[in-house]
């Protein structure tokens, strides 16, 4: 069946069979050479106001674990740095690895963290998301990297504990009462360039504002993340790891910094 996934067979080396817009000239992830990128000085800083009862389920799709906010009204959103005007919150979702060693899409200088977290914010001024994915300024995603370490943020122990509830495919469970901007890690400092999805359909309609310091998890929250399944309840076992997309050719586009 055509549908996508990371497997040899229906992975990013082939997505664009079913996906034409995989091949574009904007496509995300991208390597970060922090030589070639650009401090601009005209960069603002960058802010959230979530609502945390904005927050409703948390599921596993059988690509990623998911965060669903009510983005029905301006309730929770993400306006200045490269931005003009406010982009709602609508999910947030994750991406990891087999190990610690990689699992970000994004790199910078050849680093690769242990997994990404991507909170995606679309412009109301196209009326809904369906609209906003085919806008060059519909969507805004933050990205954040998570490092391996030994002074986990307790703060993902709220994802992570209810990791429990959505083991398989289709499963989901209420996720009440929470800010994600508790993520944030402490600098506000970041790249942005313009940018895809990382999955199918890759439309290219994502300014991506990537902070550069990552958040810390343990590798037992890690492990957790790894116990997710991508098949469904009463299907084979199969891990879901290694849910990422390669960078893709920057094909000159400016990588800007709002940092020195
Ligand atoms: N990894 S990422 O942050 O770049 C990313 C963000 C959002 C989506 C999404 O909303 N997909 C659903 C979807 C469904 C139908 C569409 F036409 C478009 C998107 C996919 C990838
Ligand atoms: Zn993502």
């Amino acid at each position: 069946q055509s549908v996508w996934g990371y497997d040899s067979d229906n992975g990013p080396e082939r997505w664009h069979e079913n996906y034409p817009l995989a091949k574009g000239d904007k496509q995300s992830p991208i390597e970060i050479n922090s030589k070639e990128v650009q401090h601009d000085s005209s960069l603002s800083s960058w802010h959230a106001s979530y609502d945390p009862g904005a927050a409703k389920t948390i599921l596993n799709n059988g690509r990623t674990c998911r965060v669903v906010f009510d983005d029905t009204f301006d309730r929770s959103v993400l306006r200045g740095g490269p931005l003009s005007g406010a982009y709602r919150l609508r999910q947030l979702h994750l991406h990891w690895g087999s190990s610690d060693q990689h699992g970000s899409e994004h790199a910078i200088d050849g680093v690769k963290y242990a997994a990404e977290l991507h909170m995606v914010h679309w412009n109301p001024k196209h009326g809904n998301f369906a609209g906003a994915l085919k806008q060059p300024d519909g969507v805004a995603v933050v990205g954040i990297f998570l490092k391996v370490g030994n002074t986990p943020k307790p703060e993902m122990k709220r994802i992570l504990e209810e990791i429990e509830n959505i083991k398989t495919k289709g499963k989901e469970a209420p996720f009440q009462h929470f800010d994600p901007s508790i993520l944030f890690p402490k600098s506000r400092d970041y790249w942005t360039y313009h940018g895809s999805f990382t999955t199918p359909p890759c439309e290219e309609c994502i300014t991506w504002i990537l902070l550069r310091e990552p958040i810390e998890v343990s590798s037992d929250q890690m492990a957790k993340l790894r116990s997710l399944s991508k098949n469904a309840e009463n299907e084979p076992m199969s891990p879901l790891v290694d849910n990422w997309r390669p960078p893709q050719p920057l094909k000159g586009r400016i990588v800007r910094a709002s940092f020195k």
